[in-house]
């Protein structure tokens, strides 16, 4: 889903300067927020307030899987699909076959929290550089007219590969979840599915964004990542230091999502937007930094092709063939 504040902005990366990296560490609040990490907030739509009322929806995958109980969550699921594109999936559980395996995550956890204690030398031997910007490490660099040149609030490994144990529990579960999709569409679950997943079941492709925000003592003048739409299929999110700061836009609004332990963040991105005709939201969110503690996620997201984060912007064929003709993708798909 192209957005008015997406369209118009254009994202590079960056390497991250030793100057930035004193900040980020930084345990005073006198010092002045450097004009390149100084966002314009003009145009800034209202953020929900802490006091109020709402969550995003909770899917729990014991349930999905239960003969009972599954038809009602499928439901749930395919609402919080078309109302918000976000919602919390609870399915960590220890070693049972069905969800995803606590002890993978804990140490998920534990090395990317230590990977970013690094120093940045060591960091940087991964730097973003050359031909290569969608793998790496660094920050985004937001450019364009309605931007200005700013720098996000934020340092971030990039990996257009599959790094290893605790992705494949995420990538299984990400077939699941397209498959309960599927029935709640009402669409070929083998259509769905195999979009993003090959035969033998392994996915076509995958990109993984490890975030670290520090923590920012006037939080208000970042971002920790501006605003925009995940492009991938499905984003499936784990908070490895579960300080909040992820805002999901509705209407006019920002609204914060608080972590739920145990549970994982899925959103919709453009790709399942499209590939379910806009029945499914991709919606617009955005990192504000929080002034006492740094948060870190690891984001996960399927795609429909090999290549980096945020990279060629080529539908599968069928899919781009049947938009070319304006014709409805999904109407293919129907039993
Ligand atoms: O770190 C987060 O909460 C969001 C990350 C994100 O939006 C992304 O990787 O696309
Ligand atoms: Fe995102």
């Amino acid at each position: 889903m192209a957005t008015e504040t997406s369209a118009a902005k254009l994202i590079s990366r960056d390497r991250i300067t030793d100057a930035a990296a004193t900040l980020f560490s930084a345990t005073d609040d006198s010092g002045q927020i450097p004009e390149m990490f100084v966002r314009n907030r003009a145009d800034e739509l209202e953020v929900a307030g802490e006091d109020e009322a709402f969550e995003l929806p909770v899917v729990d995958m014991a349930k999905l899987l239960d003969p009972e109980l599954s038809a009602s969550e499928t439901a749930k699921l395919g609402s919080a699909c078309r109302d918000w594109g976000f919602f919390h999936v609870r399915a960590v559980v220890s070693l049972t076959s069905h969800g995803v395996d606590e002890e993978v995550m804990r140490h998920m956890k534990g090395s990317t929290a230590e990977f970013f204690r690094l120093p940045l030398e060591t960091k940087n031997a991964i730097a973003f550089g050359g031909d290569d910007t969608f793998n790496g490490f660094g920050h985004h660099f937001n450019r364009g007219p309605s931007v200005g040149n700013k720098l996000d609030w934020a340092e971030c490994v990039l990996l257009a590969a599959q790094p290893g144990r605790a992705s494949l529990e995420i990538t299984d579960l990400t077939r699941r979840v397209l498959g309960f999709m599927a029935a709640d569409l009402g669409v070929s679950e083998e259509a769905l599915v195999g979009a993003f997943f090959s035969i033998s079941g392994d996915v076509k492709g995958q990109s993984v964004g490890i975030h670290h925000y520090p923590h920012c003592r006037q939080p208000e003048k970042v971002l920790g990542i501006s605003p925009h739409t995940d492009w991938p299929g499905l984003t499936v999110l784990l908070h490895a230091v579960d300080t909040p700061g992820l805002q999901v836009r509705r209407g006019r609004r920002w609204l914060p999502v608080r972590p739920l332990p145990g549970a994982l963040v899925v959103n919709v991105g453009d790709i399942l937007h499209v590939l379910t005709n806009g029945e499914y939201m991709s919606a617009e969110h955005r990192v504000v930094p929080d002034a006492e503690r740094c948060r870190i996620t690891v984001a996960i997201s399927s795609r429909e092709t090999k290549g980096g984060h945020g990279g060629k912007h080529d539908y599968s064929k069928g899919n781009f063939v049947a938009l070319a003709d304006g014709a409805r993708f999904l109407d293919s798909l129907k039993k």
